[in-house]
């Protein structure tokens, strides 16, 4: 068998999932009503397959993204960079401004995340991000790494990166 060939590791599992609450923002006007979803996470990873016959382990993969997964669990999802929602805190206190609207959550219950929308094209290119900081994978040579995330079945968004 050739040891030069590169091959596509494809992870789906049930358990790679996070329940959250948010909202998404369409407009300066117009958003959705607070809500929540069982989003699920999938991931690909392109490596060489060495002379073991083997590009990674990939559990630890997978122990990682239930990490990620777990970081978004059980939590109102707000976005830290949406041009139309203004955060402030204090007193144990999220108050988020949408307009003229007064959106007021305990601290405990919300994740304040570094992107624009709480879409599952944003959530996709964040746990990218994050994925491909962890410590963990970057002694593998990777070659390409996307991640896939869904608000319900048969919706994905997936944000991919390449060392091409
Ligand atoms: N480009 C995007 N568009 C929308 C997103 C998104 O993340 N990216 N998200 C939403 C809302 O989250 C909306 O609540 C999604 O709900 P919906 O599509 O209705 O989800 P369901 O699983 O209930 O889908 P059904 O087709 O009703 O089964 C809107 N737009």
């Amino acid at each position: 068998m050739d040891t030069e060939t590169s091959t596509r590791i494809e992870i789906s599992k049930e358990y790679l999932n996070f329940s959250a609450g948010h909202f998404t923002i369409f407009s300066a006007t117009d958003r959705e009503n607070l809500h929540g979803h069982n989003f699920q996470v999938r991931c690909s990873v392109t490596a060489m397959v060495g002379p073991n016959g083997m590009a990674f382990d990939y559990v630890l993969l997978k122990r990682v993204l239930k990490v990620l997964c777990d970081d978004l669990d059980e939590h109102l999802l707000l976005p830290q960079h949406s041009p139309y929602l203004r955060i402030e805190q204090g007193d144990g206190l999220v108050i988020a401004w949408f307009g003229a609207e007064r959106l007021t959550f305990q601290e405990r219950d919300v994740l304040l995340l570094p992107i624009r929308n709480v879409t599952i094209e944003e959530l996709a290119e964040l746990l990218l991000a994050r994925l491909r900081a962890r410590p963990e994978l970057t002694e593998y040579d990777l070659h390409e790494i996307a991640v896939g995330v869904s608000s319900g079945s048969g919706q994905w968004a997936v944000s991919s990166w390449s060392s091409a």
